[in-house]
């Protein structure tokens, strides 16, 4: 596992490199919007004392025109920094998309909850976009109008000037420091909590019909009540501390306009200039404030962005010899020692794991539940990586191979296959696009679904529901079989073909299966059932990991051991089953 960077700004700030151009000039617009707003306060605070004397109209004239240019330049200006900012961000926010994507590709399966990865996917992206448009593009144009209001102020009195800037550097230093240590912790503490409700959220939907039947709704909605509420504690905590925070702001601004005045009176500046200041700081600390507001949105988004950015660090390595490009066809896969521990210092799923699966051999794995089968399926179609010993295909290493290479050779029907909300034809063609009728009817007939197939009104039209929702359990395993015979990967592998099948259909679509594996290539069945196994050219039997027995059926069947135990139970519980079925 990659560290997470330091300074995850650093890493969103290096991407932003190609649209450093769009991004200034959006800061240089934002500044020029503050700044048209604090000229509008201070020509406008000008216009009505001066006009309060009386003067003659040509000394106002150049003010009232000033006071209209401003009022409309800012408009102006606050649309196109928006739109020169959204442009700059959007841009760059497609090529972080890009990226992690590509590092989600490339990576094993995840082992953090699907809509959890999904939910956070999308919101740490969004994090990159709020770094930039509210916290960086804001604070840059508060401290450039800080700098000009100051300067601007030490025209008409320096001393008035150092006021300004004590109370700007109190407004935009000491506040936004102030509320960054406030909130940090509860911070912290609202995202697990606010995953967890999610988390809640997706349960109690989901797993509503389980937890009716087992009885426990009530336990469950209760605990799900309770993390809601005590989110709802943290967050009017947050919004208290917040309130406090920009109550002070307010306190501030006014405590520096006085300030100022003061200072200018003491120092014999004009009366109309002293109105221009005190309101001149009043909206120079309002805007310097605006970084209080940053410093808040960058505290939110630093969890997100330190994730996006260990992300973006982890970017695939291209492969060695830039990929060799794999060719459909034979292929042979020697797995050496592999070892695999999902967490330390668990049990390995895996222990020196040794194989030859030259092309054209069919070799069955079985085993007790949690043996390790699936755990070298996932290895074989490089969803896990071994953290010991190493797997080869043709002689390179797995990890060698680019992401999109390795299903051209190594395939086939994994657990939990999943099947899209789409027609028939088209989940078949995910395994061979461009696939025509015979070839969809072969791998299907094989699969056993081509008399269902025909069956239905729509034919392969047929729409499948969410998930395969409306096929049976049967239907959907066999959609998904002939999905994989269709792409006829060199290396198929099939974690439990025949589950959910009855015994009678599972021998036959087992047979029609390895029938329908064209010649030279080779087959990893992995079973539970021990049944219909006779035609494998060799049985490996696995229990922690290790292989414990191993040979062809009739060898092993002979044998004392686990396989001649398990075969002769499920053997005599099949023939039970057979002498019942009409
Ligand atoms: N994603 C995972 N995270 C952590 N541990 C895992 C994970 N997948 C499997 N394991 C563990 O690895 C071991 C092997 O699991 P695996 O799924 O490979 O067994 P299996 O032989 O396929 O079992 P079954 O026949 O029940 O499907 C088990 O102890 C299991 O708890």
């Amino acid at each position: 596992m990659n560290g997470t960077p330091r300074h995850p700004e650093r890493t969103v700030l290096r991407l932003a490199r190609p649209y450093l151009n769009r991004l200034v000039g959006a800061g240089l617009l934002a500044a020029g919007t503050e700044f048209a707003g604090l000229a509008l306060m201070a020509t406008a605070t000008w216009l009505l004392m001066s006009a309060a004397g009386r003067p003659p109209l040509d000394r106002l004239t150049v003010a009232i025109v000033a006071v209209r240019a401003l009022a409309i330049s800012r408009g102006v200006l606050r649309y196109t920094e928006r739109l020169a900012g959204h442009d700059a961000v959007l841009r760059l926010i497609t090529d972080v998309r890009a990226r992690v994507f590509a590092t989600l590709a490339a990576r094993p399966a995840p082992r953090q909850r699907a809509g959890d990865a999904l939910s956070r996917l999308v919101s740490d992206v969004e994090a990159v976009q709020d770094l930039l448009l509210r916290v960086l593009v804001p604070a840059a144009a508060a401290v450039l109008v800080s700098a000009v209001a100051v300067g601007g102020a030490a025209l008409v009195s320096p001393a008035a000037a150092g006021a300004l800037a004590v109370g700007l550097l109190v407004a935009g230093v000491a506040l936004p420091a102030l509320a960054t240590a406030l909130t940090r912790r509860a911070g912290a503490e609202l995202a697990p909590l606010r995953g967890a409700l999610a988390t809640d959220a997706v349960d109690l939907t989901h797993g509503a019909a389980d937890l009716a039947a087992f009885g426990a709704t009530g336990y469950a909605l209760h605990a799900a009540r309770e993390r809601a509420g005590r989110l709802a504690r943290l967050e009017r905590r947050l919004a208290a501390t917040g309130f406090a925070v920009d109550a002070a702001g307010v306190l501030l601004s006014g405590l520096t306009a006085g300030a100022v005045v003061l200072t200018a009176l003491a120092a014999g500046v004009d009366g109309v200039l002293v109105g221009v200041l005190a309101v001149g700081t009043l909206a120079a600390v309002e805007i310097a404030l605006a970084l209080v507001g940053a410093a808040r949105q960058w505290t939110g988004l630093r969890t997100g962005l330190a994730r996006v950015a260990a992300l973006l660090a982890e970017t695939p390595a291209a492969p060695a010899g830039g990929g060799a490009g794999v060719e459909p066809g034979p292929h042979a896969v020697r797995f050496e020692e592999v070892t695999v521990r999902y967490r330390d210092g668990a049990a390995p799923a895996l222990d020196g794991f040794s194989l030859d699966l030259p092309p054209g051999r069919r070799v069955a794995v079985v085993g007790p539940s949690g043996a390790g089968k699936s755990t070298l399926a996932a290895v074989l179609t490089g969803t896990v990586r071994p953290q010991g010993g190493r797997v080869t295909l043709d002689g390179r290493e797995l990890s060698a191979y680019r992401g999109e290479e390795l299903p051209r050779a190594v395939g086939g029907l994994l657990a939990e296959a999943y099947v899209f909300h789409a027609s028939v034809r088209e989940n078949l063609l995910l395994g061979r696009p461009g696939a025509g009728d015979d070839e969809l009817a072969a791998a299907t007939a094989a699969a056993g679904l081509l008399d269902w197939v025909r069956a239905q009104p729509a034919g392969w039209e047929t729409v499948v529901g969410e998930e395969g929702g409306q096929l049976s359990g049967g239907q959907r395993q066999r959609l998904a079989l002939a999905r994989a015979l269709l792409a006829a990967p060199g290396v198929l592998v099939l974690d439990e073909p025949t589950e959910g099948l009855d015994p009678a259909a599972a021998d036959a679509v087992l047979r029609s299966t390895l029938a329908a594996t064209p010649a030279g290539h080779s087959v990893l069945l992995i079973s539970h059932r021990l049944l219909g196994l006779t035609e494998l050219d060799e049985i490996l039997v696995l229990d922690a990991g290790r292989i414990t027995q191993r040979g062809r059926h009739a060898d092993l069947v002979e044998a004392p051991g686990w396989y001649r135990d398990q075969w002769l139970l499920q053997e005599a519980a099949e023939r039970g089953y057979l002498a019942l079925a009409p």
